[in-house]
Formats: C-alpha cells, structure tokens, sequence
C-alpha cells in the first residue's frame, strides 16, 4: 500500500541520503510515516556536508592533539604543511625551533612534535624501545629491503648492534686506517690533477672519495675497481629517492623505482664480496675489511651469517653514512680555508706527530694524540651539524613532559641544532673555535650531553668513531700535501638540505701541492 503522507518522494537525483532512506522504506514489511518532510538534499549539498564535517574534524583533532604547544592555531586542510617539507630550509627548521623547547605541526595527517631543548632531545632518543622506534621515510623498505637489520628495534635491535659494535674495535678501526690513508692519497693526485685556475664544488668528487673508502674499508679487494665508480654513481639514486613523500606506486620512472633498481646492482656486488670474504677467511687468508672481521667472528662463534645478510648490513652502512661523511667532509675542508689561522695550527701538529714523514700513513694512536685535529673536526661537526634531526614513531602514549603526552602514532622529532648551538655551553656558538674543546674543565667539554652530532641512546651512530677517525685522518693528511683555497660565495654560508647539510653553493674549493718548507 502507498504511504499517505504528502512528503515529495526522493530520488538517486534529488539526493543520496533520500534515496537510501526510501530504498530501505520499500523493504520494510510495515509502512513508516516520516511526521517530518525528508529535507530534498542535492548531491552538492551533501557532498558539502560531509567535506565540511572533515575538515571540522580536522581541526578538532589537530587542537585535542597539540593541546598548548604552540603551533599554528589552525593546520593547513589536508596537506598540513606538507609543501614546507618539500623545500626544507634551516631558517624554517629555525623558526619552528623559536616557537618553543617543544613545538607541534603536522604533514598530511602526521601529527608531529618537534623537540628544541636539550631535555626533550635526549629523552626521546633513550624512549626507543619504550614509547618511540626510528622512523625511517616510507621509501626505506622497498629500497633498502624489508629484512634489512636497520629497521629492528627494542631488544632484538640491541643484541644485533652488540654483534655489529665487534667490527668497530680499535683493532678493526687501526686496519681501516691503513686503508683509508691509501684511498686518501690516490683521490688527493686525481683532485690535483683535475685541478685548474678556476675553483669547482667538491661535492661529487667528495661522494665519490666517500663511496670508495666505504667499499674498500667494508668489502676490501672484493669489489673490482670499476665497480666502485658504478656503485657511487647509482647510489646517489638512492640518496635521492629517500623523501619524505614519494609517489606510491614504484613504477619506471620514479624516484623510487630507479632507486630500487640501483639497490640491485649494488647487492649483487655487494653478495659476490660476502661470497669471496668467506671463501678467503676460510681458507686462512688475512683480515683486511669489516667482511673478513665479520668471518672471523663468525667462524669463532660457530654460527653462520648469510651472504645477504652481510650484504645488506653494508648496504644500509653505506646509506647511513655517505651523505653524513660527505657533509662532514666538505665542511671541514670549507672551515679550515676560512680560518688559515686554525689550519696553521693543525699543519704543525701533523708535521710534530708525524716527525716531519708525511708519505706513510699516520697510526691510529698518532691520530689519538693529535688533539688540535681533533678538536677542529669536533668544532667543524658542531658548527654544521651533518644531521640537523632524527625523526622517531610514537608506538606508544609518551608522556615527554609532566604536562604533555604525545599521542600514539604521531611523529617525534629531536632535533640536534639547537643543543649544538646553545650560547651558555657554547659560547658565540656561530664561531669557528677548536680551541673551546682544548680546555677540559670547559662548558664545552663539560656538557658532553649537548654533543647530539651522532645523536644518541640505543641508535646512536654506530659509526660515530670510524667517523670522527676518518675526518680527521682526510683533513690532517691533507693538511701537510695539499693547499686549497675557498672562494666564498654569499651562499657558502647558505644550507641547502639533501638528507643531511651542504653548503648552498656547493662549496667552490681550488686545490694545489703544498711546497713544504
Ligand atoms: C659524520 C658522519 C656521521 C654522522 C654525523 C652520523 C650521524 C648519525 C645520526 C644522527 C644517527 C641517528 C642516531 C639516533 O637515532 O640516535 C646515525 C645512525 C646511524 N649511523 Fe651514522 N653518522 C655518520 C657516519 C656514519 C658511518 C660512517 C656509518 C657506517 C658505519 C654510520 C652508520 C649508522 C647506522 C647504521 C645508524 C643507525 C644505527 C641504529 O639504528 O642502531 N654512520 N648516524
């Protein structure tokens, strides 16, 4: 039987929400009479409703979740401030800092605080495990492989890294230092031969030096000479292809795809040299990389390690350290042209420590007494930091201060800038000073907790000595053969952000052979 009331019937057209309710009236076995008229909602109107309801959503969320941090009092609707976060700037990172010790923002539906202060800093790198894990960008794990060991956490990620730290012992790192001196020399000759009246940015070469290092010190004689230059050049694909939004779908052509690809040409050499370094362990050949150390521990400890497993843990070595090495590098070398002052200093240490022998290759415990050096890179390092921040996943409510609790599933991020730019611990921090690190009963020295350049708790950089060690080797080395002349430019003190800080312009460096007296 017909209703008998007079309300207009609906239609798909005249509404959805209408439709609905007259196809769910025509199944019922009784007859329903609406007192009400259904208001006729046009599919716009609805539609219209339903976006508005989000966005109301949006913002309300957004306003729960940062409470009283300060941060924008509305989020940009939907993309948040996602187009900051494709053109990262210090000064913006700078600006977000000055907001306060703990700031909020958001990236598409990413709810993100970022932590200033030296407290909050160091609280979450030691909540891993606990409230955070390491969130490494989205395109991590199509490129670097879901089974890497880099994307372990808690108390697996711990007994994994005690395994790790065993090919980073004053014995290994003393046999890489031979290494890294041959290396060194041979790039240096290229450098000088390649050298003209005109200044070039050092960036590639520099990757390329880093790369070469890298591979001789882990895979040793394993990788072929020309398969060194393949590798550097289809690693930058990688470097390249870590954003933080990448297009979804892995398909030819993309950022990610190519990058991918790369990942297979390095891993197929990267398993022949596992293959090889097992093969010449166990027929009694000489530890002379961190594969062969790797054999050694695991013949010791009867417990086989595959070859892929030994290749993806290079693999993500290689990651984590050829743009952060590079930035550490370019700067050191670009600091010490500004102040020949600094360099002076640290030339006559060499000539001292090394007794004026400047063709061998200086020792680890030489490199340990050259504490001017070491003070230089530790100042270069502070100065511009390579790594500006670390950004962990909330896995778990963390309670970061007595008034605030970050929710679950947002984004924490510490940042080491400010703590490495604090006035009171180092004072006229935007200076190049070594010497603030020569006096022990120094703020600088006093506050070792400020100096977060290899972050800290459980993923503290595992290389922060093979680091440190390899800077200092490079510029001391080449300190006593080479000359190289800055040519400043109103961007050298510029910072570009490509995963980690270069100078903007590049860095425009002249080299020559130094006359020694
Ligand atoms: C100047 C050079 C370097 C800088 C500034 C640097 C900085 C960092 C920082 C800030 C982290 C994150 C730490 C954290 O979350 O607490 C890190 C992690 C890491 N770094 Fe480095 N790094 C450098 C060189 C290297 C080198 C040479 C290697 C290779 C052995 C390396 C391997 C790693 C690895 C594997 C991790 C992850 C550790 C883990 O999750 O347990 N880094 N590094």
């Amino acid at each position: 039987m017909a209703s008998s009331h007079s309300a207009p019937v609906p239609t798909a057209e005249s509404s959805p929400l209408a439709f609905f309710f007259d196809q769910f009236h025509a199944q019922l076995p009784f007859q329903l009479t609406f007192p009400p008229a259904l208001p006729t909602l046009n599919v716009w109107t609805s539609l219209a409703i339903v976006v508005l309801s989000l966005l109301v959503l949006e913002q309300t969320v957004w306003r729960v979740k940062r409470k009283f941090l300060p941060g924008d009092k509305w989020t940009i609707p939907v993309i948040g401030q996602f187009v900051n976060s494709l053109h990262p700037s210090l000064e913006n990172y700078q600006k977000q800092w000055a907001r306060g010790p703990l700031s909020a923002t958001s990236v598409f539906n990413m709810f993100i605080v970022i932590a200033s202060a030296n407290e909050f800093v160091r609280k979450i790198f030691n909540s891993s495990g606990t409230y955070t894990e390491p969130m490494l960008v989205a395109a991590a794990r199509p490129i670097l492989e879901h089974d890497n060991w880099v994307f372990l956490n808690g108390k697996v990620h711990i007994d994994y890294r005690r395994m790790l730290n065993q090919f980073f012992t004053r014995k290994s790192l003393s046999m890489y230092l031979a290494t890294q001196d041959i290396i060194a020399r041979d790039h240096f000759k290229m450098w000088l031969a390649d050298s003209t009246d005109e200044a070039k940015e050092v960036m590639i070469p520099m990757r390329f030096f880093n790369m070469a290092t890298s591979l001789r010190v882990f895979c040793g004689s394993y990788v072929p000479d020309d398969v060194v230059r393949l590798i550097s050049d289809k690693y930058f694909l990688i470097t390249k292809a870590m954003e933080l939004v990448n297009f979804p779908l892995h398909l030819p052509g993309t950022k990610v795809y190519n990058a991918i690809q790369a990942r297979k040409v390095a891993m197929k050499y990267l398993l022949e040299a596992a293959t090889a370094s097992k093969a010449n362990m166990r027929a009694g050949g000489e530890p002379n990389c961190l594969m062969d150390e790797w054999c050694k521990v695991m013949f010791a400890q009867d417990r086989e390690y595959s070859d892929k497993e030994m290749a993806q843990v290079v693999l993500s070595f290689l990651f984590a350290s050829q743009d952060a090495m590079t930035s550490g590098l370019i700067y050191a070398f670009q600091h010490l042209a500004d102040h020949p002052e600094v360099l002076a200093k640290v030339r006559e240490e060499q000539e001292r420590i090394r007794g004026g022998d400047v063709d061998r290759a200086i020792t680890l415990e030489e490199l340990d007494s050259c504490t001017y050096l070491r003070a230089t890179v530790k100042e270069s390092l502070r100065l511009k930091p390579p790594v500006l921040m670390v950004p962990y996943k909330v896995t778990e409510a963390f309670p970061i201060s007595p008034t605030y609790t970050v929710p679950a599933g947002s984004m924490v991020i510490p940042s080491l800038y400010p703590s490495l730019h604090d006035p009171e611990v180092y004072p006229e921090p935007k200076k190049f000073l070594p010497e603030r690190w020569l006096d022990p009963k120094g703020t600088a020295e006093q506050n070792p907790k400020n100096y977060l350049v290899f972050g800290a708790g459980a993923h503290r950089c595992i290389g922060y000595e093979y680091a440190l060690m390899h800077i200092a080797m490079v510029v001391g080395t080449a300190s006593v053969l080479m000359d190289w002349q800055h040519v400043a430019t109103p961007q050298s003190e510029k910072v570009q952000i490509i995963a980690t800080i270069f100078p903007k312009d590049g860095c425009l460096l002249r080299w020559s052979p130094r006359q020694r007296k």
